[in-house]
């Protein structure tokens, strides 16, 4: 690559890291720990954390493989330091002092499988891992990708209320792969520019409970019929059976999941640095519908979630997907919590 490629690649990320916000010059010191590091999604994200310029520490989780992980994304010439742990006894070393954890850990789907039959080996993976945070970090921003995201988020939930620590400000269950889902193939169908696309996903992760809101796309078309509309929205609740059907029981989405999750956690560290009007779609506590869990678009902050923004005005397919996917994310929601009371 030319040096001036590199040069304006830095300068790029820099201010998409929202860096040249700070009239000091200097972001303050964050450390970001990712849990599940040397799996599919963990390696990818690691690498575009270890180019995130807020990030200045960066701690490399998993059961086995990290220290080949850290060792390598070490190497890159950017400011963050690498450290790689390996097996439950580091995990609290891991966890400690962290800003931010994103959680990566647990199995994917093969074809013929739903989110919810990772329910049974995920749930207990994710209950682990709390345990741990409510510990050695209970002050962190949460980033939940491990699926199913539905149940996954109110089990964290209910470990950190068990240990004490639980602010719902901080438990984000990730469902930024919908948003980036929609707007491409909003784009791709309106013949937009896709870098100029907005799309907001609500409801939750999975099937249809993944509910994209293309009324309020912008930049706003009329080159789509009702047909297109409801094909996008198709589209966008498969995208993660897409990927998975054609990876062919290689495992689900890794490098889109990577980058989402990266875009993501970008927007946890600029709210925490205090820059303004952040406003991402997260699954998260909300009370914008009687659920007690729904992803809506969320303003954040230096303490997290700083607004859970209302629905807006849907269309009336969009209305009534609302209200066919709100019996299947209620049971997700009530399947975590009784598993986090009863385990
Ligand atoms: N929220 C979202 O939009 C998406 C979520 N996912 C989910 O992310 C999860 C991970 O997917 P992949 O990276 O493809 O799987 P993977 O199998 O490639 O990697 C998972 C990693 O987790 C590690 N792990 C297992 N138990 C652990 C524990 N107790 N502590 C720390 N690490 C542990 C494994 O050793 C492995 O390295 C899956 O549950 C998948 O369904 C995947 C794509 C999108
Ligand atoms: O589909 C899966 O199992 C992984 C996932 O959540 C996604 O790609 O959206």
């Amino acid at each position: 690559m030319r040096p001036s490629m590199l040069r304006s690649m830095e300068s790029a990320l820099r201010r998409a890291a929202g860096a040249r916000s700070f009239s000091s010059g200097a972001a303050p010191g964050r450390k970001v720990a990712i849990l599940g590091a040397a799996g599919g999604i963990g390696q990818p994200l690691s690498l575009l954390m270890k180019l995130n310029p807020l990030v200045t520490r960066l701690s490399l989780y998993d059961i086995a493989g990290t220290p080949g992980v850290a060792a390598d994304v070490s190497h890159i010439n950017t400011a963050a330091q690498v450290a790689g742990f390996a097996g439950e006894e580091q995990l609290g070393e891991a966890l400690e002092g962290s800003d931010i954890v994103i959680i990566p850990a647990g199995v994917p789907r093969k074809p013929g499988m739903t989110r919810d039959d990772l329910f049974n080996i995920n749930a207990g993976i994710v209950k682990s891992l709390s345990t741990a945070i409510a510990k050695y970090c209970p002050h962190a921003l949460v980033n939940m990708i491990s699926n199913p995201v539905n149940s996954t988020v109110p089990i964290a939930a209910e470990v950190f209320k068990k240990a004490g620590t639980y602010d719902e400000k901080k438990l984000f269950g990730v469902t930024t792969l919908d948003v980036i889902r929609a707007k491409t193939f909003y784009a791709g169908k309106a013949g937009l520019p896709v870098e100029d696309a907005n799309v907001p996903v609500v409801g939750g992760h999975a099937g249809i409970t993944i509910l994209p809101l293309f009324s309020q796309a912008t930049p706003s078309t009329n080159a789509l019929s009702h047909e297109d509309i409801k094909a996008l929205t198709k589209r966008t609740q498969d995208g993660g059976t897409e990927v998975v059907e054609a990876k062919a029981g290689k495992g689900s989405a890794t490098l889109s999941m990577a980058y989402a999750g990266a875009v993501f956690a970008d927007a946890c560290l600029k709210g925490l640095n205090g820059v303004p009007d952040i406003v991402e779609c997260s699954f998260v506590q909300s009370s914008i519908t009687e659920l007690p869990f729904f992803a809506s678009k969320v303003r954040l902050g230096r303490n997290g979630v700083e607004e859970v923004l209302g629905l807006g005005s849907l269309s009336d397919f969009e209305k009534q997907g609302l209200e066919n996917l709100k019996p299947e994310l209620k049971s997700s929601i009530e399947k975590g919590i009784k598993f986090a009371k009863e385990n």
